[in-house]
Protein backbone atom coordinates (compact mmCIF):
# COMPACT_ATOMS: atom_id res chain seq x y z
CA UNK A 1 0.00 0.00 0.00
CA UNK A 2 1.45 3.31 -0.90
CA UNK A 3 -0.33 6.34 1.03
CA UNK A 4 0.87 9.74 -0.63
CA UNK A 5 0.44 12.52 1.76
CA UNK A 6 -0.68 15.47 -0.80
CA UNK A 7 -0.53 18.46 1.59
CA UNK A 8 -0.65 19.13 5.29
CA UNK A 9 -3.67 20.90 7.06
CA UNK A 10 -2.90 24.06 8.50
CA UNK A 11 -4.89 27.32 8.70
CA UNK A 12 -7.23 27.33 5.64
CA UNK A 13 -5.20 24.43 3.99
CA UNK A 14 -6.30 20.95 3.36
CA UNK A 15 -5.26 17.31 4.03
CA UNK A 16 -6.06 15.00 1.26
CA UNK A 17 -4.53 11.26 1.53
CA UNK A 18 -4.29 9.13 -1.75
CA UNK A 19 -3.84 5.84 -1.31
CA UNK A 20 -3.15 3.09 -4.03
CA UNK A 21 -3.65 -1.03 -3.61
CA UNK A 22 -3.52 -3.34 -2.53
CA UNK A 23 -6.04 -2.62 -0.14
CA UNK A 24 -5.36 -5.35 1.99
CA UNK A 25 -5.78 -9.28 1.55
CA UNK A 26 -8.94 -9.96 1.72
CA UNK A 27 -12.33 -8.81 3.72
CA UNK A 28 -10.58 -8.85 7.06
CA UNK A 29 -7.56 -7.01 6.33
CA UNK A 30 -8.87 -4.48 4.52
CA UNK A 31 -11.33 -3.29 6.84
CA UNK A 32 -8.50 -3.62 9.57
CA UNK A 33 -6.43 -1.12 7.27
CA UNK A 34 -10.02 1.03 6.86
CA UNK A 35 -9.82 0.98 10.65
CA UNK A 36 -6.27 2.05 11.19
CA UNK A 37 -6.44 4.94 8.28
CA UNK A 38 -9.91 5.92 9.85
CA UNK A 39 -8.60 6.70 12.77
CA UNK A 40 -5.83 8.92 11.40
CA UNK A 41 -8.09 10.80 8.36
CA UNK A 42 -11.88 11.70 8.10
CA UNK A 43 -13.23 9.54 4.78
CA UNK A 44 -13.53 12.69 2.97
CA UNK A 45 -9.85 12.98 3.28
CA UNK A 46 -9.28 9.43 1.73
CA UNK A 47 -8.83 9.01 -1.99
CA UNK A 48 -8.43 4.91 -2.10
CA UNK A 49 -7.37 5.11 -5.96
CA UNK A 50 -8.00 2.36 -8.88
CA UNK A 51 -6.48 4.03 -11.67
CA UNK A 52 -8.95 2.04 -14.34
CA UNK A 53 -11.41 4.74 -12.71
CA UNK A 54 -9.27 7.40 -14.59
CA UNK A 55 -9.55 5.96 -18.03
CA UNK A 56 -11.38 7.61 -20.60
CA UNK A 57 -13.74 5.50 -21.86
CA UNK A 58 -14.54 4.39 -18.07
CA UNK A 59 -15.37 7.56 -17.38
CA UNK A 60 -17.39 8.00 -20.42
CA UNK A 61 -19.82 5.31 -19.52
CA UNK A 62 -22.32 7.22 -16.95
CA UNK A 63 -22.23 9.52 -20.17
CA UNK A 64 -23.37 6.56 -22.77
CA UNK A 65 -25.24 5.13 -20.16
CA UNK A 66 -27.57 8.34 -18.73
CA UNK A 67 -27.16 11.01 -21.53
CA UNK A 68 -28.55 8.63 -24.90
CA UNK A 69 -31.59 7.83 -24.95
CA UNK A 70 -31.15 5.25 -27.01
CA UNK A 71 -29.90 2.90 -24.31
CA UNK A 72 -32.31 3.61 -21.36
CA UNK A 73 -34.98 1.25 -22.28
CA UNK A 74 -32.32 -1.59 -23.81
CA UNK A 75 -29.68 -1.86 -20.75
CA UNK A 76 -31.51 -4.99 -19.16
CA UNK A 77 -32.35 -8.03 -18.75
CA UNK A 78 -35.11 -8.29 -21.13
CA UNK A 79 -32.28 -7.08 -24.45
CA UNK A 80 -29.01 -8.03 -22.53
CA UNK A 81 -28.08 -11.91 -22.84
CA UNK A 82 -24.43 -11.08 -21.34
CA UNK A 83 -22.04 -8.74 -20.71
CA UNK A 84 -18.21 -9.40 -20.93
CA UNK A 85 -15.26 -7.29 -18.90
CA UNK A 86 -11.77 -8.30 -19.88
CA UNK A 87 -8.45 -7.41 -19.13
CA UNK A 88 -5.81 -9.42 -21.58
CA UNK A 89 -2.05 -8.81 -21.05
CA UNK A 90 0.59 -10.31 -23.30
CA UNK A 91 3.12 -10.52 -20.81
CA UNK A 92 3.69 -12.16 -18.04
CA UNK A 93 4.86 -11.02 -14.31
CA UNK A 94 8.19 -9.72 -15.49
CA UNK A 95 10.35 -9.03 -12.85
CA UNK A 96 7.17 -8.35 -10.18
CA UNK A 97 6.62 -12.11 -9.70
CA UNK A 98 7.09 -11.88 -5.57
CA UNK A 99 4.49 -8.98 -5.28
CA UNK A 100 2.35 -10.62 -7.76
CA UNK A 101 2.13 -14.30 -6.44
CA UNK A 102 1.14 -13.53 -3.20
CA UNK A 103 -1.87 -11.76 -4.89
CA UNK A 104 -2.93 -13.34 -7.93
CA UNK A 105 -5.03 -12.01 -10.56
CA UNK A 106 -8.54 -12.04 -8.60
CA UNK A 107 -6.45 -9.23 -6.02
CA UNK A 108 -4.58 -7.67 -8.79
CA UNK A 109 -7.04 -6.86 -11.85
CA UNK A 110 -10.40 -8.57 -11.33
CA UNK A 111 -11.82 -7.67 -7.45
CA UNK A 112 -10.49 -3.98 -7.72
CA UNK A 113 -10.08 -2.43 -11.31
CA UNK A 114 -13.19 -5.01 -13.22
CA UNK A 115 -15.25 -4.85 -10.41
CA UNK A 116 -15.55 -1.01 -10.89
CA UNK A 117 -15.92 -1.18 -14.20
CA UNK A 118 -18.77 -3.27 -13.82
CA UNK A 119 -20.48 -1.02 -10.98
CA UNK A 120 -20.51 1.59 -14.00
CA UNK A 121 -21.95 -0.88 -16.08
CA UNK A 122 -24.62 -1.87 -13.84
CA UNK A 123 -25.25 0.46 -11.38
CA UNK A 124 -28.67 2.64 -11.18
CA UNK A 125 -28.73 6.14 -12.25
CA UNK A 126 -27.45 8.69 -9.72
CA UNK A 127 -29.16 11.72 -8.29
CA UNK A 128 -27.16 13.55 -9.62
CA UNK A 129 -23.09 13.52 -10.32
CA UNK A 130 -21.86 14.20 -7.02
CA UNK A 131 -19.36 12.12 -5.43
CA UNK A 132 -21.64 10.59 -2.40
CA UNK A 133 -24.98 9.82 -5.08
CA UNK A 134 -22.39 7.95 -7.67
CA UNK A 135 -20.54 5.89 -4.75
CA UNK A 136 -24.09 4.49 -3.46
CA UNK A 137 -25.53 3.35 -6.70
CA UNK A 138 -22.18 1.55 -6.87
CA UNK A 139 -22.71 -0.30 -3.45
CA UNK A 140 -26.13 -1.23 -3.59
CA UNK A 141 -25.19 -3.10 -7.31
CA UNK A 142 -21.83 -4.64 -5.02
CA UNK A 143 -24.59 -5.54 -2.17
CA UNK A 144 -26.37 -7.31 -4.82
CA UNK A 145 -24.21 -9.68 -6.25
CA UNK A 146 -25.00 -13.39 -5.42
CA UNK A 147 -21.63 -15.42 -3.65
CA UNK A 148 -19.76 -16.55 -6.36
CA UNK A 149 -20.84 -20.11 -7.82
CA UNK A 150 -17.38 -22.88 -8.04
CA UNK A 151 -18.62 -24.01 -11.66
CA UNK A 152 -18.51 -20.48 -12.55
CA UNK A 153 -15.06 -20.01 -12.24
CA UNK A 154 -12.12 -21.44 -14.09
CA UNK A 155 -8.49 -20.30 -12.97
CA UNK A 156 -4.96 -20.84 -14.91
CA UNK A 157 -1.32 -20.26 -14.26
CA UNK A 158 0.62 -19.91 -17.43
CA UNK A 159 3.29 -22.45 -18.01
CA UNK A 160 6.94 -20.90 -16.77
CA UNK A 161 5.68 -18.53 -13.88
CA UNK A 162 7.21 -20.40 -11.53
CA UNK A 163 10.81 -20.29 -13.54
CA UNK A 164 10.60 -16.84 -11.78
CA UNK A 165 13.11 -16.90 -8.89
CA UNK A 166 10.83 -14.94 -6.57
CA UNK A 167 7.68 -17.07 -7.24
CA UNK A 168 7.77 -20.35 -5.40
CA UNK A 169 8.08 -23.97 -7.57
CA UNK A 170 5.21 -25.02 -5.72
CA UNK A 171 2.72 -21.45 -6.45
CA UNK A 172 -0.79 -22.16 -6.57
CA UNK A 173 -1.62 -18.69 -7.61
CA UNK A 174 -3.82 -17.95 -10.63
CA UNK A 175 -2.30 -15.42 -13.81
CA UNK A 176 -5.53 -16.02 -15.40
CA UNK A 177 -9.11 -16.13 -13.74
CA UNK A 178 -12.76 -16.11 -15.51
CA UNK A 179 -15.56 -15.28 -13.01
CA UNK A 180 -19.11 -15.28 -13.80
CA UNK A 181 -20.91 -12.64 -11.05
CA UNK A 182 -25.12 -12.62 -11.06
CA UNK A 183 -26.67 -9.22 -9.94
CA UNK A 184 -29.68 -10.22 -7.72
CA UNK A 185 -31.94 -7.08 -8.41
CA UNK A 186 -34.91 -6.32 -10.87
CA UNK A 187 -32.55 -4.69 -13.67
CA UNK A 188 -30.19 -8.31 -13.89
CA UNK A 189 -31.87 -10.97 -12.69
CA UNK A 190 -30.38 -13.84 -15.03
CA UNK A 191 -27.70 -11.65 -16.52
CA UNK A 192 -23.95 -12.80 -16.08
CA UNK A 193 -21.46 -10.68 -15.94
CA UNK A 194 -18.12 -12.62 -17.41
CA UNK A 195 -15.00 -11.03 -15.87
CA UNK A 196 -11.99 -12.19 -17.65
CA UNK A 197 -8.22 -11.21 -17.03
CA UNK A 198 -5.16 -12.90 -17.69
CA UNK A 199 -1.36 -12.66 -18.13
CA UNK A 200 1.00 -13.72 -20.87
CA UNK A 201 -2.04 -14.23 -23.33
CA UNK A 202 -2.33 -13.62 -26.99
CA UNK A 203 -3.30 -10.33 -26.81
CA UNK A 204 -3.26 -7.05 -25.05
CA UNK A 205 -6.50 -5.60 -24.62
CA UNK A 206 -9.05 -4.20 -21.74
CA UNK A 207 -12.76 -3.93 -23.01
CA UNK A 208 -16.19 -4.35 -21.99
CA UNK A 209 -18.52 -6.07 -24.68
CA UNK A 210 -22.30 -5.75 -24.14
CA UNK A 211 -24.38 -8.88 -25.97
CA UNK A 212 -27.81 -8.24 -26.94
CA UNK A 213 -30.41 -11.43 -27.48
CA UNK A 214 -31.22 -12.85 -30.27
CA UNK A 215 -34.11 -10.97 -32.38
CA UNK A 216 -37.43 -12.70 -31.36
CA UNK A 217 -38.98 -14.43 -34.61
CA UNK A 218 -36.19 -13.61 -37.27
CA UNK A 219 -37.23 -13.83 -40.67
CA UNK A 220 -33.99 -12.72 -41.84
CA UNK A 221 -32.72 -16.00 -40.67
CA UNK A 222 -29.31 -14.47 -39.48
CA UNK A 223 -29.06 -15.43 -36.29
CA UNK A 224 -26.09 -17.38 -37.37
CA UNK A 225 -24.20 -14.43 -38.18
CA UNK A 226 -23.88 -12.96 -34.75
CA UNK A 227 -25.61 -11.08 -32.35
CA UNK A 228 -26.00 -7.68 -31.88
CA UNK A 229 -23.25 -6.20 -29.49
CA UNK A 230 -21.89 -3.27 -27.83
CA UNK A 231 -18.56 -2.77 -27.34
CA UNK A 232 -16.22 -0.38 -25.04
CA UNK A 233 -12.51 -0.76 -25.98
CA UNK A 234 -10.75 0.77 -23.26
CA UNK A 235 -7.54 0.37 -24.67
CA UNK A 236 -5.48 0.27 -26.58
CA UNK A 237 -6.87 2.20 -29.05
CA UNK A 238 -10.05 3.68 -27.21
CA UNK A 239 -13.13 3.06 -29.71
CA UNK A 240 -16.57 2.47 -28.74
CA UNK A 241 -18.26 0.12 -31.50
CA UNK A 242 -21.86 -1.70 -32.12
CA UNK A 243 -22.12 -4.85 -34.00
CA UNK A 244 -25.55 -4.82 -36.23
CA UNK A 245 -26.50 -6.63 -39.28
CA UNK A 246 -26.93 -5.10 -42.11
CA UNK A 247 -27.88 -5.79 -45.78
CA UNK A 248 -25.34 -7.09 -47.73
CA UNK A 249 -24.80 -4.20 -50.49
CA UNK A 250 -26.05 -5.51 -53.71
CA UNK A 251 -28.66 -7.15 -55.86
CA UNK A 252 -29.48 -9.96 -53.27
CA UNK A 253 -31.09 -9.49 -49.78
CA UNK A 254 -29.01 -11.47 -47.94
CA UNK A 255 -27.67 -10.04 -44.67
CA UNK A 256 -23.86 -9.61 -43.05
CA UNK A 257 -22.33 -8.54 -39.89
CA UNK A 258 -21.36 -4.88 -40.14
CA UNK A 259 -20.37 -1.94 -37.40
CA UNK A 260 -21.04 1.57 -36.13
CA UNK A 261 -17.83 2.73 -35.00
CA UNK A 262 -16.40 5.44 -33.05
CA UNK A 263 -12.63 5.34 -33.12
CA UNK A 264 -11.42 7.99 -31.02
CA UNK A 265 -8.05 8.02 -33.40
CA UNK A 266 -9.92 9.18 -35.99
CA UNK A 267 -12.91 11.22 -34.36
CA UNK A 268 -10.30 13.13 -32.21
CA UNK A 269 -7.41 13.65 -34.04
CA UNK A 270 -5.17 15.69 -32.73
CA UNK A 271 -6.58 15.37 -28.90
CA UNK A 272 -4.35 13.74 -26.18
CA UNK A 273 -6.58 11.75 -23.99
CA UNK A 274 -5.09 12.36 -20.67
CA UNK A 275 -2.95 9.67 -18.28
CA UNK A 276 -5.77 7.81 -15.75
CA UNK A 277 -3.28 8.51 -13.00
CA UNK A 278 -2.93 12.46 -14.52
CA UNK A 279 -6.41 12.64 -14.31
CA UNK A 280 -6.94 11.37 -10.69
CA UNK A 281 -4.24 13.18 -9.23
CA UNK A 282 -6.02 16.29 -10.30
CA UNK A 283 -9.24 15.39 -8.72
CA UNK A 284 -7.63 14.74 -5.80
CA UNK A 285 -6.06 17.89 -5.80
CA UNK A 286 -9.72 19.85 -6.41
CA UNK A 287 -10.89 17.83 -3.79
CA UNK A 288 -13.39 15.73 -5.56
CA UNK A 289 -14.26 11.58 -4.87
CA UNK A 290 -16.13 10.98 -7.92
CA UNK A 291 -13.53 8.62 -9.05
CA UNK A 292 -12.49 7.15 -5.75
CA UNK A 293 -13.42 4.16 -3.83
CA UNK A 294 -15.30 5.02 -0.67
CA UNK A 295 -14.68 2.32 2.25
CA UNK A 296 -18.12 0.80 2.58
CA UNK A 297 -17.42 -0.13 -1.78
CA UNK A 298 -14.13 -1.72 -0.65
CA UNK A 299 -15.60 -3.97 2.10
CA UNK A 300 -18.33 -4.88 -0.48
CA UNK A 301 -16.64 -5.89 -3.49
CA UNK A 302 -13.88 -7.74 -0.87
CA UNK A 303 -17.04 -9.87 0.20
CA UNK A 304 -18.04 -11.01 -3.33
CA UNK A 305 -14.33 -12.23 -4.13
CA UNK A 306 -13.31 -13.65 -0.03
CA UNK A 307 -14.67 -16.46 0.02
CA UNK A 308 -13.20 -18.02 -3.37
CA UNK A 309 -10.06 -16.34 -2.64
CA UNK A 310 -9.57 -17.97 0.86
CA UNK A 311 -10.37 -21.27 -1.42
CA UNK A 312 -7.12 -20.54 -3.84
CA UNK A 313 -4.92 -19.17 -0.93
CA UNK A 314 -5.56 -23.21 0.93
CA UNK A 315 -5.18 -24.80 -2.42
CA UNK A 316 -8.64 -26.04 -2.31
CA UNK A 317 -9.27 -24.57 -5.92
CA UNK A 318 -6.16 -25.38 -8.52
CA UNK A 319 -5.58 -23.37 -11.36
CA UNK A 320 -5.45 -25.03 -15.05
CA UNK A 321 -2.16 -24.53 -17.30
CA UNK A 322 -1.94 -22.10 -19.61
CA UNK A 323 0.47 -21.90 -22.48
CA UNK A 324 2.31 -18.26 -22.83
CA UNK A 325 1.11 -16.72 -25.78
CA UNK A 326 -2.70 -18.66 -25.91
CA UNK A 327 -6.06 -17.70 -25.08
CA UNK A 328 -5.88 -19.26 -21.73
CA UNK A 329 -7.13 -22.47 -20.82
CA UNK A 330 -9.76 -23.90 -23.20
CA UNK A 331 -11.88 -24.62 -20.06
CA UNK A 332 -12.73 -20.35 -19.92
CA UNK A 333 -14.25 -20.19 -23.57
CA UNK A 334 -15.99 -23.42 -22.67
CA UNK A 335 -17.50 -21.39 -19.30
CA UNK A 336 -18.49 -18.51 -21.67
CA UNK A 337 -20.35 -20.57 -24.28
CA UNK A 338 -22.44 -22.29 -21.15
CA UNK A 339 -22.93 -18.74 -19.95
CA UNK A 340 -24.40 -17.96 -22.91
CA UNK A 341 -22.01 -15.83 -25.14
CA UNK A 342 -22.85 -16.43 -28.57
CA UNK A 343 -19.20 -15.77 -30.89
CA UNK A 344 -19.52 -14.11 -33.82
CA UNK A 345 -18.15 -16.03 -37.08
CA UNK A 346 -17.24 -13.94 -39.94
CA UNK A 347 -17.49 -11.02 -39.06
CA UNK A 348 -14.43 -8.77 -40.75
CA UNK A 349 -12.91 -5.14 -39.19
CA UNK A 350 -11.85 -3.15 -42.12
CA UNK A 351 -9.76 -0.55 -40.25
CA UNK A 352 -11.05 3.10 -41.66
CA UNK A 353 -7.95 4.79 -43.54
CA UNK A 354 -6.73 8.08 -41.91
N1 LIG B 1 -12.93 0.67 -33.94
C1 LIG B 1 -12.22 -0.41 -33.89
O1 LIG B 1 -11.02 -0.37 -33.60
C2 LIG B 1 -12.85 -1.72 -34.17
C3 LIG B 1 -12.06 -2.83 -34.18
N2 LIG B 1 -12.59 -4.03 -34.44
C4 LIG B 1 -11.69 -5.18 -34.42
O2 LIG B 1 -12.20 -6.23 -35.19
C5 LIG B 1 -11.85 -7.49 -34.64
C6 LIG B 1 -13.10 -8.33 -34.42
O3 LIG B 1 -13.95 -7.64 -33.51
P1 LIG B 1 -14.89 -8.38 -32.49
O4 LIG B 1 -15.70 -9.43 -33.21
O5 LIG B 1 -15.62 -7.34 -31.75
O6 LIG B 1 -13.87 -9.04 -31.47
P2 LIG B 1 -13.08 -10.44 -31.39
O7 LIG B 1 -13.34 -11.25 -32.60
O8 LIG B 1 -11.71 -10.13 -31.01
O9 LIG B 1 -13.75 -11.08 -30.12
C7 LIG B 1 -15.11 -11.31 -30.03
C8 LIG B 1 -15.42 -12.17 -28.85
O10 LIG B 1 -15.09 -13.51 -29.15
C9 LIG B 1 -14.26 -14.04 -28.13
N3 LIG B 1 -13.34 -14.98 -28.75
C10 LIG B 1 -12.31 -14.73 -29.58
N4 LIG B 1 -11.73 -15.88 -29.96
C11 LIG B 1 -12.42 -16.88 -29.35
C12 LIG B 1 -12.29 -18.29 -29.33
N5 LIG B 1 -11.34 -18.91 -30.02
N6 LIG B 1 -13.17 -18.99 -28.59
C13 LIG B 1 -14.14 -18.35 -27.89
N7 LIG B 1 -14.30 -17.03 -27.86
C14 LIG B 1 -13.45 -16.30 -28.58
C15 LIG B 1 -13.53 -12.84 -27.57
O11 LIG B 1 -13.05 -13.14 -26.27
P3 LIG B 1 -11.81 -12.28 -25.68
O12 LIG B 1 -12.33 -10.92 -25.46
O13 LIG B 1 -11.46 -12.99 -24.43
O14 LIG B 1 -10.72 -12.34 -26.71
C16 LIG B 1 -14.64 -11.83 -27.59
O15 LIG B 1 -15.51 -12.03 -26.51
C17 LIG B 1 -11.14 -7.19 -33.31
O16 LIG B 1 -9.78 -7.27 -33.52
C18 LIG B 1 -11.55 -5.76 -33.01
O17 LIG B 1 -10.59 -5.07 -32.27
C19 LIG B 1 -13.91 -4.19 -34.70
C20 LIG B 1 -14.74 -3.10 -34.72
C21 LIG B 1 -14.28 -1.76 -34.47
O1 LIG C 1 -3.00 -2.42 -11.42
C1 LIG C 1 -2.45 -3.06 -12.30
O2 LIG C 1 -2.65 -2.71 -13.58
C2 LIG C 1 -1.71 -3.07 -14.59
C3 LIG C 1 -2.42 -2.83 -15.92
O3 LIG C 1 -2.76 -1.49 -16.03
P1 LIG C 1 -3.16 -0.89 -17.47
O4 LIG C 1 -3.54 0.51 -17.18
O5 LIG C 1 -1.94 -1.03 -18.33
O6 LIG C 1 -4.28 -1.72 -17.96
C4 LIG C 1 -1.27 -4.50 -14.45
O7 LIG C 1 -0.21 -4.77 -15.36
C5 LIG C 1 -0.76 -4.74 -13.04
O8 LIG C 1 -0.47 -6.12 -12.88
C6 LIG C 1 -1.79 -4.33 -12.01
O9 LIG C 1 -1.19 -4.34 -10.72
Amino acid sequence: MLICRLFVANLGGWTRVVVEKPFGKDLESAEELSTQIGELFEEPQIYRIDHYLGKELVQNMLVLRFANRLFLPLWNRDNIDNVQIVFREDFGTEGRGGYFDQYGIIRDIIQNHLLQVLCLVAMEKPVSLKPEHIRDEKVKVLESVVPISDDEVVLGQYEGYRDDPTVPDESNTPTFATVILRIHNERWEGVPFILKAGKALNSRKAEIRVQFKDVPGDIFKCQKQGRNEFVIRLQPSEAIYMKLTVKQPGLEMSTVQSELDLSYGQRYQGVTIPEAYERLILDTIRGDQQHFVRRDELKASWKIFTPLLHRIDRGEFKPLPYKPGSRGPAEADELLRKAGYVQTHGYIWIPPTL
